[in-house]
């Protein structure tokens, strides 16, 4: 899956990129857990329900359980009459004595199990004589006939058992749990969390939390790459700043291979004198698949077969690291993980304003999106540069602005990559 010596020479496309590292990554082997530890984790298989839903007849309003035919011929002048003969409530299934005998009714709550022979539940308020006082009535009458089934929830008429309830490879979040917990399962068999280390690069790196030397910065990629990558479902080894040295970036990386399958390094990976970040990774046994990519921010962005996985070295600037990150390290955890759709997601919207730059290569710029007259929005962010880190708080998206253009006008329609995607 190695883009050829040619492509390593130009760089690589950010979609040749994608899928030269998904072609090394697949997803773990499967781990039972309980439904709540399943919450973001990904379906090893697809789930099948094991038995119809609802798993009976019930009754989906307060009111009476009725047989319809027996209401046929109520009218106001000849009201049907029926005796109460019993109570069902949720969770319950007593039997109800005397509720086999003609022209009954049984008081019956929502969710309870309706009455063997009962096909219709009257809601409360339809009842003339019914319980508006908070008394109940021994007899209620009714003044026109009933709709046979109405309020009545048929067992297995949401689904059938045996059928496909949820995909393999989908997360697990709050909607899927529902359809889990609703079959009572609790042991889930997820995909095991892809094993990723973080490893910021740079001298002038202090970290969050200690005292910052007035000539250092403190590190926010590394926390940056954790909290992306947490978010995604990796689970993640952060490494305290690591120096401009290439043998302490070589241990490193050698140490952070032991723990960790994907291996990200953040700086030192550009032409300086100290950027030793891309040497580093072929001494630790790393083998190129790609030395840049098209792309600004990010250019410098290089990726590596390892022994176990890969090693990817993203950019030193937050925004190029970020888009490093989203564009092409995101599709790989995704697949890791054993989602079975990992791609980003693109829009296609108007750009609210002029983005006024040469673009030699496609440029990501940071921008918000909105939505209003059925239309998607897209407003760059201003004050983008690779260093800068304002912008980062309203991200929504990145605006995709094509290679060899010199920008993109206000009111044109472009594509911009989704972000900020919990998963
Ligand atoms: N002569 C050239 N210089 C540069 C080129 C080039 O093509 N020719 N490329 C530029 C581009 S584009 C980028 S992007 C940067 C990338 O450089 P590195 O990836 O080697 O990153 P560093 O030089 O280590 O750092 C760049 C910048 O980012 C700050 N930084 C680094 N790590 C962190 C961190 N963990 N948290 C916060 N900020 C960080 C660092 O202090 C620098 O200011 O190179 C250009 N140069
Ligand atoms: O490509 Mo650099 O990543 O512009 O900032």
């Amino acid at each position: 899956m190695s883009l050829d010596q040619l492509t390593l020479l130009r760089g690589a496309r950010v979609e040749e990129a994608v899928h030269a590292l998904c072609g090394h990554v697949h997803a773990g082997r499967t781990e039972t857990v309980s439904l709540t530890e399943a919450i973001g984790r990904t379906l090893a298989y697809p789930f099948y329900t094991p038995f119809p839903m609802p798993p009976f007849c019930r009754a989906a309003m307060d009111g009476y359980a009725v047989r319809a035919d027996e209401t046929l011929s109520a009218s106001e002048a000849s009201p049907a009459v029926l005796n109460v003969c019993g109570r069902r409530l949720p969770g319950t299934g007593d039997p109800l004595p005397g509720a086999e005998k003609p022209m009954q009714a049984v008081r019956i709550f929502t969710g309870a199990v309706m009455p063997e022979g009962y096909d219709t539940v009257l809601m409360q308020e339809a009842v003339p004589n019914g319980p508006s006082d908070g008394t109940e009535p021994e007899f209620i009458k009714l003044v026109r006939p009933c709709r046979r089934g109405e309020h009545v929830a048929l067992a297995g008429e949401d689904m059938e058992a045996r059928t496909l309830a949820l995909d393999e490879g989908v997360v697990i979040g709050a909607k899927e749990v529902a359809i889990l917990a609703s079959y009572g399962s609790n042991r889930i068999a997820v995909r095991v969390k892809p094993r990723m280390a973080v490893l910021p690069v740079g001298d002038e790196l202090a970290v969050p939390g200690l005292a910052r030397g007035n000539e250092q910065i403190y590190d926010a990629n590394g926390f940056m790459a954790e909290a992306r990558l947490m978010e995604l479902g990796a689970e993640v080894v952060r490494f305290r700043p690591i120096p401009d040295r290439p043998q302490a970036i070589e241990e490193a990386i050698r140490s952070a291979m032991e723990l960790a399958d994907i291996v990200i390094t953040t700086g030192g990976v550009s032409v300086g004198a100290h950027d030793y970040a891309a040497e580093a990774a072929v001494r630790a046994g790393g083998v190129p698949l790609f030395r840049k990519v098209l792309m600004r921010p990010g250019k410098p962005t290089s990726a590596f077969t390892s022994r176990n996985g890969l090693i990817v070295c993203l950019s030193g600037n937050p925004s190029a690291c970020y888009a490093g990150l989203e564009l092409l390290v995101a599709p790989i955890v995704r697949k890791a993980s054993g989602r079975l759709q990992y791609d980003n997601r693109i829009v296609t919207g108007i750009l609210t304003e002029e983005v006024a730059k040469p673009c030699p290569l496609t440029r990501y710029v940071r921008s918000s999106l909105s939505f209003s007259d059925g239309l998607v929005k897209i407003t760059p962010l201003g004050r983008d540069k690779a260093g800068n880190i304002a912008a980062f708080a309203h991200t929504d998206a990145f605006a995709v602005i094509p290679a060899g253009s010199r920008g993109a006008s206000a009111g044109s329609a472009i594509q911009a990559v989704l972000l900020n995607r919990g998963g």
